[in-house]
């Protein structure tokens, strides 16, 4: 029989999740994505649910949009108060950093190195806590359907599957994540990096995206053909690995509440957007780069403590009971 595993990028697996999905060999799969999340916090999935067509019709929105003039862009801005993560943030106004919650540092590292992307943000139509910020009727008409579209999509066939195999290869009952993640508290982000020259990023006068970890519970990123995400190679920290793009491919990440969720068991890794491979030793313009995560967050107000098959008394539990909504308002705000 075939492997699972069909492949590697970056020191990263390749799984295959259709034996997943048709249910023929559903623990094999979910072994093969744990131990990937074990070992360095990533994975690629191919075969992963989701039709080709959605998620290029996605990326050609964001393109459309991405292109709109700035002053029809800014008819929906992100608000200045980061903690309500919705709309668009326009060049350099977001600087993800870890572990910075001093605002005169976080502002001097921003005016240091800025990030050069922009950015929309939406989620749930009936988020109570972060309402979603849309162009105005009839600006751009399609967009917020294909968004809204889209997101449900990766809810439905994405996170939901997503979830039991991560349960399964935990060794908890299948639906056990499920039980935590009802709400669909979860956050659609397109994201645009202009072109920049090399030479700037190289010397980081600009960043694209600064080493950061997620900070839900897990991320699916969808990349084009560019290339420039790094992820730091857990066994020697500081030093990165590209996670290239593989064609039909989606990049599923822990975030910080599951590594703390699952007892350190399952890593959240530092990674960032560098300038792309191949142009990493040439001058001029590295070309612009479309990239579209889903983040997946539990109910936010829901409190969790550790999954149970993850502690036992030669391992102890590290972590108090927390909710997502008291971990990730803090991560948030200190963003902005
Ligand atoms: O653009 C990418 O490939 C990575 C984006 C990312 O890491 C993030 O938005 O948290
Ligand atoms: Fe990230």
């Amino acid at each position: 029989m075939s492997n699972v595993k069909v492949g590697e990028a970056g020191g990263i697996s390749v799984v295959d999740f259709a034996p997943f999905l048709d249910g023929s060999r559903k623990q094999e799969v979910a072994d093969a994505i744990v131990q990937s999340f074990k070992d360095i916090g990533f994975v690629y999935l191919v075969n992963h649910g989701l039709a080709q067509d959605k998620v290029d019709g996605m990326f050609d929105w964001s393109k459309r949009f991405f292109s709109q003039p700035m002053d029809v862009k800014m008819l929906a801005p992100h608000p200045a108060d980061g903690a309500h993560h919705r709309g668009y943030s326009s060049p350099g106004v977001e600087k993800v950093v870890k572990d910075v919650f001093d605002a005169d540092e976080l502002k001097e590292r921003r005016a240091k190195a800025p990030d050069v992307k922009e950015s929309f943000e939406c989620g749930r139509e009936d988020d109570p806590y972060m309402p979603n910020i849309w162009l105005p009727d009839g600006v751009l008409s399609g967009f917020k359907e294909t968004c809204t579209d889209f997101y449900w999509a990766c809810r439905e066939v994405l996170e939901m599957n997503f979830l039991r195999a991560l349960a399964l290869g935990l060794r908890a009952h299948e639906t056990y994540f499920l039980q935590y993640h009802t709400k669909a508290d979860n956050q659609l982000r397109l994201l645009h990096y202009p072109g920049v020259p090399v030479e700037q990023l190289k010397n980081e006068e600009v960043t694209r995206i600064g080493a950061h970890t997620d900070f839900c519970s897990i991320t699916f990123l969808f990349q084009d053909s560019v290339g420039g995400l790094e992820v730091e190679d857990p066994n020697e920290p500081g030093q990165f690995k590209c996670a290239t793009p593989v064609d039909g491919a989606v990049i599923v990440n822990a975030g910080d509440f599951l590594q703390r969720w699952s007892n350190d068991t399952l890593r959240s890794t530092v990674h960032r957007v560098r300038a792309p491979p191949n142009f990493a030793s040439s001058v001029g313009m590295t070309p612009e780069r479309y990239s579209i995560p889903y983040f997946c967050a539990a109910d936010f107000n829901t409190v969790v403590d550790c999954v149970p098959t993850t502690y036992s008394a030669g391992r102890p539990k590290k972590y108090e009971p927390i909710s997502a909504a008291q971990y990730i308002m803090e991560r948030l705000a200190a963003n902005y």
